[in-house]
């Protein structure tokens, strides 16, 4: 269907254009994600620490399906190996693994433009902390790269909104360096007590300066952790080692796993105000940035002493020097800045009372091996199609529950796919609802994959856009869609995640009149038997046919022969039906009839159809 005249289906227009992203698209009729992949990639073996679909779960899948394999088909497949570039320093072991799935190209301090040239020849791009991934990278990507990769933690160099809305899963490695960094604050709050550094300088200069670096005991002493997370609770654990008091502040931590390890957590005034070691581990985001500020150090306890290991945008950086300058703070000990490298006459990288370090929280041997496994398999699970446990920016789906799914996840796409091809054009789609009827309690029900594929079925045939469970909400609303759901719970066996999905769309008019409900809405309602989505309603006629192929729906008044009169006119065409299904309201009256049909009857033959005395409308679908 021509995507311009089908795009004023929607209000609003507004949606850039995204390019093509095939991650995790779903073909017409296969349903793995793109997982096929992974039935040929025989080198790779993921880890059990990963979420990943192991190969012969996938394998279940496909069978029970019942799916053939030219469905699932990938025609590139295995010759096109995907390419990934590795933008930063990564440890061997991850590189091995890359390696042994795609073409891997190691282009370390890439500039900007370099790094947008080359990018649109990438499927999948690692960085570290030292490379900026903006907007600008994603247009540069022309819809090919799939996946960014970040070896570490911190996701604040990648624009996660722009890569939502070009369909672009960010995926990072978030456990493997907490404990390097957490020692790196550790080695940092010690050296800082004790001047280790600045004693260190001054004896390489040739001078012996016992009195000029008395230092500071930490036993008794008071921390406070900002930031009670991974890195901060193995810091707290550490610190309670030496002697501390530790106290916490975070505004989602758990009491209980603050308590577990002995800390309180305090109110953000509470923790700053009666620390004498602040030690930052919260990550950076609009609200943390510059948290840290004249008003702030204000706060503090004359010679509270500052450890920065998590970003360096968390401080106001000239309000620090301030605060050493006045002795508010007394010392601080950095690992990250708000802009890196710093210039060379920075204020604060020049301070007596400041000890610094060039970002080496996560930098040791054994972190930075760990963390380029970790990557390296996400990435590979990602472009091979699988839902990522360590997703940034997309829901993550157990694999249990998308195995599960998996028919309905077609069945989803496939009425979506429907529902938009029965509204008339013109008629503005705004709000679609779609209802999940379940033997389950309806909480049991997780829907965001399914609700992706309506979206992606809905949208698809009428636009441009490559939907996938990144962009699937983003593009809806951009579009100006709201799409809202009901889960309710009906007598079906609870062993089925799903007894009938149904999509209901309001305000509009139909190409198929009998496809408008009492309520006025476009509605249609689907099931899976045996392993194949069906059509089992479409407003108040129940029919049933396997949502496969080619569709005429047809109203007819309920007379005998009908099915003759109308398959021999298209036989006539030399077009195969391959199923009929006749669903009528009360007996002689009205009746849909469902026509399966392998190839698209010409116009001569739909016309002929139309001219059936007792058809009094129909339409043909693609599904
Ligand atoms: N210097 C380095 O090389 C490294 C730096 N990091 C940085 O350390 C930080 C923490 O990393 P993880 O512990 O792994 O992350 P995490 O996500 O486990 O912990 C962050 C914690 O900060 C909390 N938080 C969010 N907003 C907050 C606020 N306004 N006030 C207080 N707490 C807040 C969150 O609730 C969470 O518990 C990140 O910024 C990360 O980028 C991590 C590893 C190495
Ligand atoms: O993981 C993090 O957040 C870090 O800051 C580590 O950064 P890096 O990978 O060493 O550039």
């Amino acid at each position: 269907m021509a995507s311009s005249s089908a795009n004023a289906l929607f209000s609003s227009s507004l949606a850039p254009s995204i390019p093509e992203s095939p991650l995790f698209s779903i073909s017409n009729s296969s349903v793995s994600l793109n997982l096929l992949p992974t039935l040929h990639s025989s080198s790779f073996i993921s880890s059990s620490r990963c979420n990943f679909i192991p190969i012969r779960s996938v394998l279940k899948t496909v069978e029970t399906l019942e799916l053939h394999t030219s469905d699932l088909a990938d025609p590139t497949f295995p010759n096109t190996r995907s390419t990934i570039l590795v933008a930063e320093k990564l440890g061997e072991a991850g590189l091995k693994l890359l390696r042994s799935f795609g073409d891997v190209d190691c282009a370390y301090d890439l500039s900007p433009e370099q790094l947008c040239a080359k990018i649109s020849s990438c499927d999948a791009l690692i960085v570290r902390s030292g490379t900026t991934v903006n907007r600008q990278v994603f247009e540069a990507a022309k819809g090919r790269l799939k996946v960014v990769g970040r070896a570490g933690v911190g996701i604040d160099n990648v624009d996660l909104q722009a890569a939502t809305e070009f369909g672009c899963l960010v995926v990072n490695a978030p456990t493997a360096n907490t404990i390097a960094a957490a020692e790196h604050g550790i080695a940092l709050l010690t050296a800082m007590a004790r001047n280790v550094a600045q004693a260190d300088a001054s004896m390489k200069a040739g001078k012996w300066e016992r009195n000029k670096y008395v230092g500071v005991s930490l036993v008794g002493k008071t921390l406070a952790v900002m930031g009670f997370g991974k890195v901060g609770s193995e810091v707290a654990r550490r610190a309670k080692g030496l002697g501390m008091q530790v106290i916490a502040h975070d505004p989602y931590a758990p009491v209980d796993r603050a308590r577990a390890i002995g800390v309180e957590l305090v109110s953000f005034n509470q923790a700053i105000s009666t620390a004498d070691f602040i030690s930052l581990h919260m990550p950076l985001t609009p609200t943390t940035s510059k948290i840290f500020n004249d008003d702030t150090f204000a706060l503090m306890k004359k010679g509270a002493r500052l450890i920065n290991v998590a970003r360096g945008g968390v401080i106001d950086e000239d309000a620090l020097v301030r605060a050493l300058d006045s002795g508010v703070v007394a010392q601080a000990a950095l690992d990250v800045f708000a802009e890196e490298p710093p210039p060379k006459d920075s204020k604060l990288v020049q301070h007596k009372n400041v000890t610094v370090t060039p970002h080496l929280g996560a930098s040791t041997k054994e972190a930075q091996e760990g963390v380029a496994i970790e990557i390296a398999e996400a990435v590979v699970g990602a472009l091979n199609g699988e839902l990522s446990a360590t997703a940034v920016n997309a829901p993550m789906v157990a694999p249990e529950v998308l195995s599960e799914l998996a028919p309905y996840v077609v069945l989803a796409e496939k009425l979506g796919r429907l529902a938009v091809q029965l509204v008339a054009g013109g008629s503005g789609i705004k709000s679609i609802r779609v209802v999940y009827r379940t033997g389950r309690t309806p909480d049991d029900l997780d829907t965001r994959l399914l609700r992706a594929m309506i979206t992606k079925g809905i949208i698809e045939p009428i636009s441009d856009n490559h939907i996938n469970l990144v962009n699937a909400d983003f593009t809806a609303k951009q579009k100006g869609l709201r799409i809202s759901e009901e889960r309710v719970e009906v007598n079906a066996p609870p062993e089925f995640p799903v007894d009938t999905i149904q999509i209901l769309i309001s305000n509009v008019e139909s190409k198929f009149a009998s496809a408008v409900s009492e309520n006025g809405e476009v509605a249609i309602e689907g099931k899976v038997k045996y392993g194949v989505p069906h059509l089992t309603r479409v407003a108040s006629f129940n029919v049933d046919v396997s949502l496969e192929g080619k569709l005429i729906l047809c109203r007819q008044v309920d007379q005998p022969g009908m099915i003759g009169r109308v398959g021999s006119i298209l036989g006539e065409n030399n077009v195969n039906v391959n199923f009929m299904s006749v669903g009528r309201m009360t007996r002689k009256k009205r009746a849909i009839m469902a026509i399966g049909v392998d190839e698209e009857p010409n116009k001569e033959s739909l016309r002929k159809i139309g001219e059936v005395p007792a058809v009094e409308e129909f339409v043909f679908l693609n599904l």
